[in-house]
């Protein structure tokens, strides 16, 4: 796996290309805007923060203009690297990554739940991989970001029953590649209840974060607040078991935690709201609630903080 296509210059973007770039991969990174692409091209990605990497890469397109470009074996990478929020996952980057061919593992990064589904590939499906992982990164400039905190990065199978005899291989390539360029990384047969863990951890701060106005490390001190979080973990849960998935009571110590260990962080949802920018409310806690629609169950404090985030985002 020496080829790698990340797509998104943001945060997590700019850290896993030019991490696994500095450790000699081939990589080419797909930005929205022609803008960025240059800026890229002109100047390199620099990463500061928990690594601190300056590297040139060559190989910086807009969306637009891969699309456009006509395809030969030697630009076909060996694996797409996810990098986009989901609510850039559809139109034309859910055709484009639904149309790759079958031997470029498609990775992707994002939280929550649903955007697999909303690429629409219903056979075939041995080269879909997810990464769930706990980096921490945030953009400074369209050329910068921050490694502000290191975690664990767990790659597995997104639909395990629809392996391969060289699916294994795969996995252990990617594993191999994310370990060389810095990260740990491990394989997991059942990522999809480590999917569901970090679902839990958005769909509990996330909301809460982002209508208080709060850092995660506040969010808990509230009595008020924390009971509201408790709420939403109990929710979820109920729908997780719905789904086959048992999620442990120490998940919920496990959520405090995450709070208590990136207490100065502002989470991704209030850092969405206060720029102006959509949130992704829709796969977090708006997951939880189209699952739990189809098996009639009622989460009444998730649809509320739904409900308000969405009024929140039209305040643009
Ligand atoms: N940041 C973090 O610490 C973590 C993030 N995640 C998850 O990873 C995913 C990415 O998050 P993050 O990096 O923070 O998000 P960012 O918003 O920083 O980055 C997303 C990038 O995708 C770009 N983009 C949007 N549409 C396209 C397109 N059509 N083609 C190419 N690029 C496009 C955006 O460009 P533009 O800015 O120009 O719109 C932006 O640069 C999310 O699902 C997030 O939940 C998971 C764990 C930690
Ligand atoms: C874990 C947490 C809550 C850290 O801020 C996060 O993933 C986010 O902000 O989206």
């Amino acid at each position: 796996m020496r080829y790698i296509r990340v797509m998104g210059g943001g945060a997590l973007g700019l850290l896993f290309a030019a991490k696994l770039a500095a450790s000699g991969c081939r990589i080419d990174l797909v930005t929205r805007t022609r803008e960025q692409a240059l800026l890229l091209r002109e100047n390199g990605i620099e990463i500061e923060g928990e690594s601190s990497v300056y590297i040139h890469v060559d190989n910086v397109r807009s969306f637009q203009d891969l699309v456009w470009e006509p395809q030969t074996s030697d630009s076909k990478p060996d694996a797409i690297l996810l990098a986009v929020k989901q609510t850039a996952m559809y139109g034309d980057m859910a055709s484009y990554i639904a149309s790759a061919s079958r031997d470029t593992v498609i990775l992707s990064i994002q939280n929550g739940i649903g955007h697999w589904d909303a690429l629409g590939i219903s056979t075939n499906r041995d080269h879909l991989i997810q990464a769930v992982t706990t980096e921490g990164a945030r953009k400074i400039t369209p050329i910068s970001a921050a490694h502000t905190g290191r975690g664990w990065t767990r790659i597995g199978l997104v639909y395990p029953g629809e392996s391969r005899s060289s699916s294994d291989g795969v996995l252990d390539n990617i594993q191999k590649c994310l370990e060389q360029a810095g990260f740990q990384a491990s394989l997991s047969k059942n990522i999809n209840h480590t999917i569901w863990e970090k679902l839990l951890i958005n769909a509990v701060i996330n909301p809460l974060t982002a209508l208080l106005g709060v850092s995660n490390g506040e969010l808990p001190e509230s009595p008020q607040a924390l009971s509201l979080m408790r709420s939403l973990f109990d929710e979820g849960v109920e729908v997780a078991k719905y789904q086959g998935i048992s999620i442990e009571e120490s998940h919920w110590d496990e959520i405090l935690q995450v709070c208590r260990k990136t207490a100065g962080n502002h989470s991704s949802m209030l850092q969405d709201l206060t720029a102006g920018r959509p949130t992704e409310i829709e796969s977090i806690n708006g997951g939880l609630l189209r699952l739990a629609e189809r098996t009639g169950l009622a989460l009444p404090v998730n649809e509320t903080v739904y409900r308000l985030i969405k009024a929140a985002e039209l305040k643009g």
